[in-house]
């Protein structure tokens, strides 16, 4: 356990331009989980916590329990993300050798519409913690921008894990399992690597994925940096909500029709398939039956819709629950991403037979790859988003992206390969590397 964290939150004044926090995404160490204008921007560490293995969930819950019950937070401002807080990630597999962590920054500012705050935690029993050290310690901070790049001539993108041959004939291989009826969806992945000639510059990586992907939650916590259009849990204030994603359509390769508007186009080709209403509902069920058990009342839209990104739609659902006021306290955002993760959106159905199909037929570990981002506060609020469109900075000059699929019956190798593509270009395109 770390010293006792001892903080304090004081309001902070939105900034005068409409660039909301992205002018401080500036650093490549920043930590943040940022949607639209609002979000949470953390820099530096005040205490970590880091795990492997089938506990994880539990130890981080439990870790931050009690450093968040014994924290002494002055906190001006009230509501969710102030006070202490810490950004988090965590493995997919129970089997990863990656490490799950939390990371309770030094510096944090948040924006939520017009309520802004500016929180300095701290273990050291010697700081000073008051509203002119906090500015200091933000202004710190700012004081050192990393440097941009361009697009050098030698930068590259080399096979991962899983070359395209492998994951072809992974692909087929889970369609056969799948028609001999021993699962009903399995979501199969690769990885491609980026090797850049000088330091990825992450912070402008995070920037571009932000102003591009509005509709998406751009995620940066130690090194693994995305924006997911996938939410996996978030809780606010006793009621959990959910984005369940299933059935995807590259916008690059769609024709549209003579008279035919885009979302015209994409309504009739995603709502109206079949496999793919199959695939997502697959994905709902998963979601709602592991939920159910903390809830009280829930909802979600009883047709999906069409979740339009620049590269690609999505058939998608939204969930909202509010959660059962039981004997003991209300479940933290933490202890339910582990109570809903892995979804089918992620790994497939039924869980333990997608699970250990995908140890025998992907080939590689996934690391944070489709785990639980995002972050926690001292309350049990937080948001949860599944890390997917991203990369893993293995190093200053090389990423590892990660992209998959969901296979249902029916299900051909070549189109899910294709969709793989679909799936790295947020990132191919921030890091300048689109084919
Ligand atoms: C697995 C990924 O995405 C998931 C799979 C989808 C699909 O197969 O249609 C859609 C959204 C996500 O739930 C990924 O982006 O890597």
């Amino acid at each position: 356990m770390p010293g006792t964290l001892r903080g304090i939150t004081i309001p902070w004044p939105a900034l005068p331009d409409a660039a909301g926090l992205l002018d401080y995404l500036m650093r490549d160490d920043v930590l943040c989980w940022v949607r639209r204008d609002g979000g949470l921007v953390g820099f530096g560490e005040a205490a970590r916590f880091t795990t492997t293995g089938p506990g994880r969930f539990r130890e981080a819950a439990a870790w931050w329990r009690t450093v968040s019950a014994q924290a002494q937070v002055r906190n001006l401002v009230q509501g969710p993300g102030t006070g202490a807080m810490a950004f988090g990630s965590f493995a997919f597999s129970r089997t990863s050798g990656h490490q799950s962590r939390l990371i309770v920054p030094s510096v944090l500012v948040g924006l939520d519409g017009d309520r802004g705050w500016l929180t300095y935690l701290s273990c050291d029993p010697d700081a000073e913690l008051d509203a002119a050290a906090a500015e200091a310690a933000l202004g710190g901070w700012l004081e050192a921008a990393s440097p941009g790049r361009t697009r050098d001539s030698t930068d590259r993108l080399v096979s991962g894990q899983v070359s395209e041959q492998d994951y072809r004939a992974a692909v087929a291989a889970g369609v056969k399992r799948i028609e001999r009826g021993e699962l009903s969806k399995l979501v199969l992945a690769r990885d491609v690597v980026a090797e850049l000639s000088s330091p990825i510059a992450t912070a402008q990586v995070l920037r571009e994925l932000a102003v591009r992907y509005q509709d998406c939650w751009t995620y940066g916590v130690d090194g693994l940096i995305g924006s997911t259009p996938e939410m996996l849990i978030k809780v606010e204030d006793n009621v959990a909500r959910a984005r369940v994603l299933a059935g995807t359509l590259d916008r690059d390769n769609t024709r549209k029709l003579e008279g035919e508007s885009d979302a015209g186009y994409a309504q009739r080709v995603l709502a109206g398939s079949e496999k793919q209403r199959h695939e997502h509902q697959i994905a709902i069920d998963s979601l709602t039956r592991k939920l159910e058990p903390y809830t009280s009342a829930m909802t979600s839209h009883s047709e999906p819709f069409v979740l339009q990104l620049p590269n690609v739609w999505h058939l998608a659902s939204d969930v909202s629950a509010e959660l059962a006021a039981g004997p003991g306290p209300a479940p933290s955002s933490l202890e339910l991403a582990e109570a809903v993760h892995p979804t089918a959106a992620v790994c497939g159905s039924p869980t333990e037979v997608a699970g250990a199909l995908i140890r025998e037929l992907e080939g590689m570990d996934r690391g944070p790859y489709a785990g639980p981002v995002g972050w926690t506060d001292a309350a049990g609020n937080g948001e949860w988003g599944i890390a997917l469109r991203g990369a893993v900075v293995e190093s200053p000059t090389r990423a590892r992206l990660y992209a998959g699929c969901g296979i249902v019956e029916g299900s051909t190798p070549e189109a899910e390969l294709a969709e793989t593509w679909a799936k790295f270009r947020p990132m191919l395109e921030a890091l300048d590397l689109h084919r």
